[in-house]
């Protein structure tokens, strides 16, 4: 079974061809949500997080506090590796356990969505990286429209923290581009035929 991964900077539209992927059957592994459920369940991974964020990581419910960990990390580099080099090893050992259940149930591929494919070397656990390419101003008004708790300025400092797109289009071995122009389900229908026969 071929592991592949789907990256693109934020807004691009990685979720929007994932769920055509999943429209075919295709089973999709969403990095953000993993992340999201490992840092609220994980034990160990919670006290960590506490020692390093302060006691503000977690609300008064115990939930993780979203809001507070995006101030803190996407206005600050180091906190911001300091997030990523907790929660990166648990997401790739999750997505291990995941793909190998997959492995088993026969399906030919599955997909691995994550913005941060190349920058947290989960792209080593993959046999192929697809990306998705919109422009940036695009990418921002999508993310305006679908975060209204987000400014431009916020946006702006997410994909400062992010690859270039240059950079994910020259290391990519397949492009969607999703810029508004190019039609999305023929290059997914043409993507999978290529991927059931890899
Ligand atoms: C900092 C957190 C709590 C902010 O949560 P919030 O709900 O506000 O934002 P959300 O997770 O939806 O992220 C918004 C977008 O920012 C980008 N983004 C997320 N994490 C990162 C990161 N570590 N570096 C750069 N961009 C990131 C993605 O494009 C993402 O879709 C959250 O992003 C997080 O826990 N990040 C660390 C885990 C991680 O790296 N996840 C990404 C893939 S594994
Ligand atoms: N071709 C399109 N036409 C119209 N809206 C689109 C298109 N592609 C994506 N969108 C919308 O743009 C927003 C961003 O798309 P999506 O959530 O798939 O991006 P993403 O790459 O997964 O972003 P993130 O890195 O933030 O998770 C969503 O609200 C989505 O519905």
């Amino acid at each position: 079974m071929k592991k592949i991964g789907i990256t693109g900077g934020i807004g691009s539209g990685k979720s929007v061809v994932c769920r055509l992927f999943q429209v075919l059957g295709v089973p999709v592994y969403d990095s953000d949500a993993r992340a999201k459920w490992v840092m609220s369940h994980d034990e160990a991974l919670r006290a960590e997080l506490q020692t390093a964020f302060g006691a503000a990581t977690f609300d008064a419910h115990g939930q993780l506090d979203r809001p507070y960990l995006a101030r803190l990390a996407f206005h600050d580099p180091a906190q911001l590796a300091r997030l990523n080099a907790l929660v990166h090893p648990h997401v790739g050992h999750d997505f291990a356990e995941w793909a190998a259940k997959q492995a088993q149930a026969g399906h030919a591929y599955v997909l691995k969505e994550a913005a941060l494919l190349y920058e947290s070397g989960a792209y080593r656990q993959l046999d192929h990286i697809i990306t998705v390419f919109a422009p940036q101003p695009i990418r921002e008004a999508r993310v305006l429209r679908r975060d209204p708790h987000r400014t431009a300025q916020d946006v702006q400092a997410i994909i400062g923290k992010q690859l270039s797109e240059e950079e994910k289009l020259q290391r990519a071995d397949f492009v969607v581009y999703n810029d508004d122009q190019q039609l999305l389900i023929p290059q997914v229908l043409r993507l999978n035929g290529a991927f059931v026969n890899l």
